[in-house]
């Protein structure tokens, strides 16, 4: 993670001066929704644009509830006089409405498949959070991670889902980060074994500044997410 992240605001902290013109990012850096508009925001080269806003999620600024997001969550956009949420609609709203290097190709036939992945993640996440409390989670693994492997294989220009790096990516990065931790430790499960496809996504994913700048250190995240999500071992 960058080692100079603003600190994250609390229940003591005043508000931003809201509406001034500035974008700001409202964020923790510890959540995956919101991290995948950070690595959005870095890829695009807009760290001066858009501001980070760290939110202390535990000691919540009344504030933020009352005048940034009705749903007291994150992530958050302001930008031009109002309020974005929803990660999906951001990473597409910031895409589309910043410059700096398009996250989304201009192919049908990539944007199809693109919008099918976008809808899929949606479904992969709860999926995956429910197999760590239930108990076929590998079976569940496999046939999540089978499916991911056997969409990496559809474009062949490049390591990615849509071949280049793409929000297609970005959406689902936060999340393998976080799978790959919790069922290797738990389950001594490799996600990447028997998969190229998928062991080559994570290594290049990997290699991605905009992406490696808001990992949480897996120490921390590790014993986080055992304790959330993991049922009594
Ligand atoms: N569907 C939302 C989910 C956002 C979300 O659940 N954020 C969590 C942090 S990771 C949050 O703000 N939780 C606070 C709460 O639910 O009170 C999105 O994709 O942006």
């Amino acid at each position: 993670m960058a080692a100079t992240l603003p600190p994250a605001l609390d229940a003591s902290s005043p508000p931003p001066p809201l509406f001034d013109g500035t974008t700001r990012l409202y964020t923790s850096y510890t959540c995956p929704f919101a991290q995948r508009v950070w690595i959005t925001r870095n890829y695009k080269g807009l760290q001066e644009k858009i501001k980070l806003v760290g939110i202390n999620l535990q000691n919540r600024p009344d504030w933020y509830k009352e005048k940034v997001n009705p749903a007291n969550k994150v992530p958050a956009l302001e930008h031009d006089g109002k309020i974005i949420v929803e990660s999906l609609d951001l990473i597409k709203y910031v895409d589309s409405n910043f410059e700096g290097p398009s996250l989304y190709p201009d192919e049908p036939a990539k944007r199809e498949f693109g919008e099918e992945l976008l809808t899929y993640v949606s479904e992969f996440v709860p999926k995956m959070y429910g197999a760590f409390k239930g108990g076929d989670t590998t079976k569940v693994a496999d046939a999540e991670f089978d499916y991911l492997e056997k969409a990496l294989q559809k474009f062949d220009d490049g390591p990615f889902f849509l071949g280049q790096f793409s929000l297609v990516d970005i959406a689902y990065a936060p999340f393998i980060e976080r799978f790959q931790l919790v069922i290797a430790d738990v389950w001594k499960y490799d996600l990447t074994a028997g998969r190229p496809k998928l062991a080559e996504w994570v290594e290049e994913l990997n290699k991605i500044e905009a992406y490696k700048e808001t990992k949480t250190d897996p120490d921390q995240l590790l014993p986080y997410l055992k304790s959330r999500f993991v049922a009594q071992q």
